[in-house]
């Protein structure tokens, strides 16, 4: 029976730039990702959203929009990734370096996507025409893609 388990991921944005953290440790090292993580059973999404943005960038938010889910199954694993996606240009603080992450702005034409999760350049466009989205990806290990649906979802 497959388990899901709940992660959160922040893009922040200003003006033409996007915020991206380098993962130096862990899950997803190596590679540019928003900011994010497990959601805590004492927590709701948003709280866990608000949470691992602070810890790994900090940055203060107190109002994301929702931008999408994504679900993420491993071929051979039984847990299945749930990552709710939030955005937002409205943020404190100066983007500081963490245990987890090393911070810096993006110009949105030079978003670095060889250096990201293989389905962010399937999904950032939706991101960024604030389109909200609902996606499925099966991967075989970290950089495969083995089959994926991707959509436009219903704004409530
Ligand atoms: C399999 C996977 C996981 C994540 C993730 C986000 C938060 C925790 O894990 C991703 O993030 C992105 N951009 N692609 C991703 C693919």
């Amino acid at each position: 029976m497959a388990k899901i388990k709940l992660y959160t991921l922040a893009l922040i944005r200003n003006d033409g730039n996007i915020l991206l953290g380098m993962k130096k440790r862990g899950f997803g090292v190596g590679r540019w990702n928003g900011f994010g993580g497990k959601v805590h059973s004492d927590e709701t999404i948003l709280e866990a959203a608000k949470r691992e943005l602070l810890e790994e960038s900090g940055l203060t938010v107190n109002e994301f929009q929702e931008a999408g889910i994504l679900k993420f199954e491993f071929l051979g694993e039984p847990e299945i990734m749930e990552v709710h996606v939030f955005t937002t240009n409205k943020y404190e603080g100066t983007p500081t370096e963490s245990e987890e992450m090393q911070p810096k702005w993006f110009p949105i034409s030079e978003v670095p996507f060889n250096d990201m999760w293989p389905d962010d350049i399937l999904w950032f466009p939706f991101l960024l025409k604030g389109q909200k989205f609902s996606g499925y990806f099966k991967f075989k290990g970290h950089s495969e893609i083995l089959d994926y649906t991707l959509e436009p979802a219903c704004s409530d």
